[in-house]
């Protein structure tokens, strides 16, 4: 896109449809006159004379401890220099938004018009009441300093400068990884700061805690190299001046290690680059233009770990990835400060998490095939969704340590969860299932390891604990992908083609020919069929060398569901299997059946879907309330449907009273309780919450859930065959790397239940 087109883009999206990027939104009911006089007069002095009793009864009954005021005078914009208050509006409501999606934190910015020290802190400290934290942004050099220092004396919640220690902590975990990964010595590496403002005299003091020796550093303002002999310093920059003899930030270039640009966007020439020491690592930070452009830097030294301030380009090393969880962490324990233990727990928490497996859901964000640890990938992504349970719990344990925090945690787990629902990752109901899995985890065959995603899954299914994967499929792929995607675990495969598996085949095959050996398969047709990778996983647990299988990913259901059929045997008391999909909707969950098998299931048949079904359910750790669905309510219609469904439910009242179940009824009947209290009052799902919906034949079923995928975007889980005496799930062809992860967690717990049965 042309630099005009960009800037015209840039232009509509913050005028259209409304100006700007935030606004209030009230989190109260407010739609009656009764709402209206709870939430203002009279209602409200009931909480103004509470705190009036006690201040810190406003973290009870207002959003103070939530709410954080991002702060500018507007003298130092990105590297846009002193452009004033209302100019630096855009950016302050951008880190409003940053702080929204990324940790649940509601922001106010705040535009002062002070350059003056003391003006600009009065007015911070006397706006403070409103807030629990207090977000400095874009403030110059040396003022910022300053002012950071005395608010954060005076005030009693946290006050963090961004650009000083947001940048400090971020680039600090960036530099620690490329360091490990060029095998350096961090005493030893010589590092040129390029910029000697508010961030680059905080990251430079970050970096020595780190190990970075102060001999080692050459600091650069916009007059040169920052020389001891020179005239007029800050104290600031005296920190860093230099005895060596340096004049210019080229000559202060040549053998560096590591450059750091906090200064101005295109000051790096090539040419300095080619002068830098083998593995140069650049962090060119200037926003929006970095000190050097990205392709250029990176065609100019193939050995460079080159990052930017910027989004559009690999390694964004840009405070984003830390003001958001830092001020979650500090506000969740009630931090009265963001201190020194709990700036270095986040810069560990960060490289850590780099060295970790990517989300699948990570990859497709940033439209990668594999992100791994290495040049291209040295620190994590803003849209990682472990950011937010992953960084602020590593900061509110340093703040409790370090005896900051005025409400600490106890429950740790509790906590995380919290986390998780703030920021709407993943549901409670597969965060339940996969938490049910790791308390148990049981071996499962994944039997398609050849395939790229399958094995992403199963790499997944390894570090996140849920199971123990057994890979199948062609060795040597399995071995080339392990290898591709960092998967080192020690995990068995198997290639049911190859010799090597001979033994095993002849003995599965006799297994399966005694017992088909009157439905016309001969005995050498039962070892040959062996070699299908389908039978071959699915003996593997009949026989007990696995307790689970997942498959189905590269080929078409029906194909995959043929050889499950013949080998695994019915549960007890199931006479058809059948399917249901878990759909997680915007409403809470929904389980659907039947989606995939029987096409106009008869009264008995219903009465089995729903029986297997609210087993399902309770899978989940949910207690099931089932409508049995259709276009017509308890009998208002004499159709062939309304009477099965009428007669299934008619047994179920009357020999499983116990089981929560009602219809016929209109699905919208079925999930509004108010519209069922209303007409039906005499309904068994009157004051119960409609979890699952048996439908009275596939088509309906099945159009439903495909719909609800589609407009809804709901997740979905499944469609899980209900009904077989072992652990074995069917895939949809070309599942995402995430619905195999759910499933292979499922058939865990499913093998769990399996195991917990038989005993
Ligand atoms: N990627 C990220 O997350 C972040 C990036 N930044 C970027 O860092 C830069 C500085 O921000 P900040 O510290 O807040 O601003 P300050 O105004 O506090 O500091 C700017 C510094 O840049 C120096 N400078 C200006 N021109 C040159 C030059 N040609 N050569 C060397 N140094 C120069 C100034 O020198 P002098 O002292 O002589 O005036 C000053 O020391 C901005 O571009 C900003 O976008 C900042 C924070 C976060
Ligand atoms: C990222 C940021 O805060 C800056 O460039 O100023
Ligand atoms: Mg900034």
């Amino acid at each position: 896109m042309s630099n005009s087109r960009k800037r015209h883009e840039a232009l509509v999206y913050h005028a259209k449809p409304k100006p700007g990027k935030i606004a209030v939104v009230p989190t109260k009911k407010y739609a009656t006159q009764h709402d209206l006089a709870l939430a203002y007069s009279p209602g409200v002095a009931e909480p103004c004379l509470e705190i009036a009793k006690d201040k810190n009864n406003a973290y009870k009954y207002t959003s103070k401890g939530n709410l954080v005021a991002v702060i500018s005078n507007g003298t130092a914009v990105l590297g846009l220099g002193d452009i004033g208050p209302e100019a630096s509006k855009p950016v302050m409501e951008g880190k409003g938004l940053l702080f929204k999606i990324f940790a649940d934190i509601d922001v106010f910015d705040i535009e002062v018009d002070a350059t003056d020290v003391d003006k600009f802190i009065e007015t911070v400290k006397a706006i403070a009441p409103t807030f629990g934290g207090i977000n400095l942004e874009d403030i110059k050099a040396p003022e910022a300093f300053e002012i950071e220092r005395r608010l954060k004396e005076e005030l009693n919640i946290p006050v963090m400068h961004d650009d000083q220690h947001g940048t400090a902590i971020i680039s600090a975990a960036a530099l620690k990884n490329a360091i490990e990964i060029t095998e350096k010595d961090i005493s030893k590496v010589k590092i040129v700061v390029n910029g000697a403002g508010a961030a680059a005299i905080s990251c430079t003091r970050l970096y020595l805690e780190l190990g970075v020796e102060r001999e080692n550093v050459i600091m650069c303002d916009s007059k040169g190299v920052i020389r001891k002999d020179r005239d007029n310093l800050t104290s600031q920059k005296a920190e860093f001046a230099t005895d060596i003899d340096l004049n210019s930030l080229e000559e202060a270039m040549i053998n560096a290690d590591v450059f750091i640009g906090l200064s101005l966007g295109d000051v790096v020439t090539p040419e300095m680059l080619l002068s830098m020491a083998k593995d140069p690592i650049v962090f060119a930070m200037a926003n929006p233009v970095p000190e050097i452009n990205y392709d250029l830097a990176i065609a100019t030294r193939k050995d460079i770990i080159m990052a930017t301030g910027r989004s559009d380009h690999p390694n964004q090393v840009n405070n984003v990835l830390g003001f958001p969880f830092i001020f979650r962490g500090a506000l969740d324990v009630r931090a009265t400060k963001i201190n020194e233990e709990m700036k270095m727990a986040a810069v560990y928490a960060l490289a850590d998490l780099a060295k970790k497996t990517v989300p699948e859901q990570v990859n497709i964000v940033y439209d990668e095939i594999n992100l791994t640890f290495g040049r291209e990938y040295i620190i994590p992504k803003p849209f990682d969704p472990r950011l937010i349970y992953e960084i602020p719990p590593a900061i509110a344990k340093a703040a409790i340590e370090s005896g900051v925090a005025l409400e600490p945690i106890e429950d740790w787990d509790n906590y995380r969860e919290r986390l998780m629902e703030r920021s709407g990752s993943g549901s409670k109901e597969i965060r339940l299932l996969h938490n049910r899995a790791k308390s148990n985890p049981k071996r499962v065959v994944f039997a398609e390891a050849d395939h790229l995603d399958v094995l992403k899954a199963a790499q997944r299914v390894y570090e996140e604990k849920l199971g123990t994967p057994i890979l199948l499929g062609r060795k040597d792929v399995i071995l080339a992908l392990k290898e591709e995607i960092g998967f080192d675990g020690n995990v068995p495969i198997f290639d049911p083609k190859t010799d090597e598996e001979t033994e095993r085949r002849n003995r599965f095959g006799e297994i399966y020919w005694k017992n088909r050996q009157r439905k016309g398969r001969t005995l050498s047709e039962a070892k040959k069929l062996m070699r299908e990778r389908n039978y071959f996983a699915a003996m593997m647990v009949n026989v007990g060398e696995a307790d689970a299988l997942i498959t189905g990913y590269s080929r078409p259901y029906p194909t995959v569901v043929k050889p499950i059929l013949e080998l695994i045997e019915k549960d007890r008391g199931v006479t058809k299997i059948a399917a249901s999909n878990l759909m997680l909707t915007k409403q809470g969950p929904l389980f659907l059946a039947d989606t995939t098998i029987n096409v106009n299931p008869t009264a008995k048949d219903l009465v089995k879907i729903t029986q297997m079904t609210a087993a399902f359910v309770k899978m989940f750790g949910m207690k099931p309330n089932i409508a049995m669905v259709s276009f017509s309510n308890f009998g208002s219609s004499n159709t062939e449907t309304s009477k099965k469904i009428s007669e299934a439910i008619s047994y179920l009242h009357r020999h499983f009273p116990e089981t929560v179940v009602d219809g016929e009824i209109q699905a919208d009947f079925a999930l509004n309780p108010e519209m069922l209290a209303k007409e039906f009052p005499f309904s068994k799902l009157n004051g119960k919450k409609v979890n699952a919906l048996v439908f009275p034949n596939l088509e309906s079923a099945n159009i439903t859930y495909k719909l609800l995928k589609q407009v809804d975007e709901a997740e979905s889980v499944g469609p899980v065959i209900l009904g077989l005496s072992k652990p074995i799930h069917i895939l949809q062809l070309g599942s995402s790397v995430d619905e195999m992860v759910n499933m292979a967690a499922l058939a865990v717990v499913d093998a769990q239940e399996k195991e917990k049965r038989n005993k």
